[in-house]
């Protein structure tokens, strides 16, 4: 018996062949429509020459779908009525067996961490409701983009698991770029790669262009390119991370990729599950966020030829057919917050979300609702500035003089001018912040570090715009921790008893 036969590469099928050897006891499962491992060597064929192979063969069409409701399995077909090639001559429209639920939802973000903070707050919603972590994927088509997830996920605490592949921070050359980035911190100015240097991304740039990042992508796919991608993933953090904080040095960027490898490395129990497309294959969850589905990413760039595209195509119908209930289908303008909106939605989606161009084939139709805009902060109800979008130079608020270190950005005051703290506000600050480390096992510069305690201390935020404003209290701890540190300021007892459980 082989399951997933469509994708068995030649060495399986030879392997197989001398197995059964004169025998013709052998029941092979497949879907044509679901080959996605074809840069393997993979290949349906072998499915779809069975009959020619074994002329006594019977063939059984299982066209019936008892996993996904009408709504999910409307939408799957729809995108293969306009596939084409082999694998599409045979596909099956298959039947749902199961009631109606929800339509499937489109939303388009102005850039990709505000996708992944808008699915990150859907499913803190679906878990507020009671839905379980274990019944929630978001699926995505290269290991790299799971860094921003992963990022999303840790800042609304929302435990999470990687299928697949290995935590962002964990990946080999994730760790070994950390370990060169953080050798040129501490050599600074003396470090002969970075003397041309002139801000920190072309820093950050020079440091991993020694760990194998180049400018240009390396063709075709497989683990060069992987690696390479979770590099460029770096490069990509580092450029947000100085156009939100002016004036970062190389040191800050190493502290900040701490926290986030920190944040991300929250034990998890039972936890959403984040994973690639391909490594999906074969499962299914009640809700499943389909994200990045623009053109670039799905098809990915170097899909080039027609075999190629339809690949991506399947792949994209792997992913819709894992949903049982609810499907929510994403995609994000530009790369970067501010960046410029060249983005757009996957061309596989033309015709059947709402609002899109008749497709070649027949169109899906069907569907209530359109395409929602997503926005984070102040646009989603938050009162957020976020980080990554601040613009404007931070200025001191005692003297006005423009601040360029990172430490004193913090404080939004110079080093040496006068402090005007509440020394009873940090103090009782402090002392939440121990209790609240205590409990999430981290240590205390991880909930907020003694410079935004003392920005705090200092401001005094009454409301949440204005908590939300002090440098340090990004998206996640505002969530986590905003509505607590807002009462201390507001002089309640939030209770700091560090009780167990
Ligand atoms: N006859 C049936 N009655 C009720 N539920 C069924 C029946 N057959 C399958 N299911 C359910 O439908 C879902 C999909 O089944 P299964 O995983 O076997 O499908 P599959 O064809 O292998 O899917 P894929 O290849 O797309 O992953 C499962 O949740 C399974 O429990």
């Amino acid at each position: 018996m082989v399951d997933e036969y469509q994708d068995v590469s030649p060495l399986q099928q030879r392997l197989l062949e001398l197995w059964l050897g004169e025998r013709d006891d052998l029941c092979v499962v497949g879907d044509a429509s679901q080959t996605i491992y074809s840069f393997t060597g993979a290949t349906p064929d072998h499915l779809l020459d069975f009959r020619t192979r074994h002329p006594g063969a019977t063939v059984v069409k299982l066209v019936r779908d008892y996993r996904s409701t009408p709504q999910v399995v409307h939408l799957a077909n729809g995108l293969l009525s306009q596939a084409s090639g082999r694998a599409a001559d045979h596909r099956l429209e298959l039947v749902s067996q199961r009631d109606p639920g929800p339509e499937p939802g489109y939303t388009e973000y102005p850039d990709e961490p505000a996708e992944a903070e808008g699915a990150a707050r859907r499913i803190r919603d679906l878990l507020d409701a009671g839905v379980p972590a274990a019944e929630i994927a978001v699926l995505f088509r290269t290991n790299a983009q799971s860094e921003t997830y992963e990022q999303a996920l840790a800042d609304l605490g929302i435990p999470y698991q990687l299928r697949g592949a290995e935590r962002f921070f964990d990946r080999p050359e994730v760790r070994k770029a950390g370990v060169a980035l953080r050798g040129a911190a501490r050599f600074g100015g003396n470090d002969t790669l970075l003397e041309d240097a002139v801000d920190l991304p072309s820093q950050v740039r020079a440091v991993l262009s020694g760990e194998g990042w180049t400018p240009q992508p390396p063709a075709g796919s497989g683990a060069v390119r992987e690696r390479w991608e979770s590099l460029a993933a770096l490069v990509g953090l580092a450029q947000d991370f100085a156009a939100a904080q002016p004036g970062a040095s190389l040191a800050d960027l190493v502290a900040e990729l701490d926290e986030r490898a920190n944040a991300q490395h929250a034990p998890t129990v039972q936890g959403v599950t984040l994973a690639s497309l391909h490594s999906a294959k074969g499962l299914e969850w009640d809700v499943v966020f389909l994200v990045g589905v623009a053109e670039g990413m799905m098809p990915i760039t170097y899909a080039r030829t027609d075999e190629q595209i339809e690949e991506e195509r399947r792949l994209l119908y792997v992913g819709v057919t894992r949903a049982r209930e609810r499907l929510h289908v994403s995609w994000a303008l530009s790369r970067s917050p501010g960046g410029r909106p060249s983005r757009r939605p996957s061309r596989f989606l033309d015709g059947l979300r709402p609002g899109s161009g008749a497709a070649v084939g027949r169109a899906a139709g069907g569907g209530a609702g359109g395409i929602e805009r997503g926005f984070t902060g102040a646009a989603a109800g938050a009162p957020l500035v976020r980080r990554r979008t601040q613009r404007t130079p931070a200025r001191c608020r005692v003297c006005g003089r423009t601040l360029t270190d990172a430490g004193e950005m913090k404080l939004m005051r110079c080093e040496d001018c006068p402090s005007d703290m509440d020394e009873g506000l940090y103090e009782r600050l402090r002392d939440w912040r121990a209790v609240q480390a205590r409990r999430a096992g981290q240590p205390a510069f991880c909930v907020f570090t003694d410079k935004t305690l003392m920005a705090i201390a200092e401001t005094v935020p009454e409301e949440e715009g204005e908590l939300a404003r002090i440098p340090g209290v990004g998206v996640r701890k505002f969530h986590r921790y905003g509505a607590d540190v807002l009462a201390i300021c507001a002089g309640h007892d939030v209770g700091g008893d560090d009780e167990e459980g």
